[in-house]
């Protein structure tokens, strides 16, 4: 589905040229549960923003479908993340002064779709998750995780073909996390293509797939 190949990418601070990933190989199949690990700065969020198409990379090769995203033009890029890519970030970039359902409906105003099935699939989505009772909210009045319940909500409606995930559990005690988790599991088991990029073992455990980020290189991956 979609394939690294030989990624390479630095970053530079005033003069100072950092390699961040160092020949990253890796390949993603359909209904993959993967969890990326690796100590804080080891460029996690680097590899998920190159597998967004969030941010370039200086060398390599990304393939999705047989096609090369390193090819593609910025709006074609920007086309090919809204179709096929749902992010949950760390912040969540929700916004703060719209309530919940129209935080959801978001990704759809930008797809030529009729209002009723607007409607239907951000009921469903809303249903999913439990956040009917409050789809009327504004997101400033919800606690952490119940914003990462809208985060997810607002990645999934558009049903993306793969899931990327920030840290999901970075904040959220016990009880949330294990919500949080509860809702990728049921994701995946709908055939949802998902990668997770944590420090969290509770997080990694239940993913198909581990991979290790270290010193710029990523392990081969486990299999469970
Ligand atoms: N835009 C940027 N400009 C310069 N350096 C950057 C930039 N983004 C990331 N870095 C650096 O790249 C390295 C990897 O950062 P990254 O955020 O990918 O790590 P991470 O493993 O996700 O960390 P954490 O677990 O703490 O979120 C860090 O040293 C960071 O300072």
């Amino acid at each position: 589905m979609l394939k690294l190949q030989h990624i390479q990418k630095s970053f530079i601070n005033g003069r100072t040229k950092r390699a961040v990933l160092n020949d990253i190989n890796m390949e993603i199949s359909k209904g993959d549960y993967i969890a990326i690990m690796g100590r804080s700065g080891s460029g996690k969020s680097t590899l998920l923003n190159i597998l967004g198409t969030l941010i370039p990379y200086d060398k390599g090769t990304m393939i999705y479908n047989n096609q090369k995203v390193t090819q593609l033009s910025f709006d074609q890029r920007s086309e090919f993340r809204k179709r096929h890519i749902g992010f949950v970030t760390q912040q969540f970039h929700l916004l703060h002064d719209r309530n919940v359902y129209e935080n959801i409906k978001l990704p759809l105003n930008f797809m030529k779709l009729e209002k009723d099935k607007i409607k239907k699939e951000v009921n469903k989505v809303l249903e999913m998750l439990d956040l009917e009772s409050f789809q009327k909210v504004s997101i400033s009045k919800l606690s952490g995780g119940e914003q990462q319940r809208v985060a997810i909500g607002r990645a999934i409606v558009k049903k993306p073909d793969i899931l990327l995930v920030d840290e999901p559990t970075g904040s959220l005690d016990e009880e949330s996390e294990k919500s949080i988790l509860d809702i990728f599991d049921m994701l995946h088991s709908q055939g949802t293509t998902i990668v997770i990029v944590t420090h969290n073992t509770a997080v990694s455990e239940r993913c198909d797939k581990n991979y290790f980020l270290k010193g710029g290189k990523l392990s081969a991956p486990i299999i469970y």
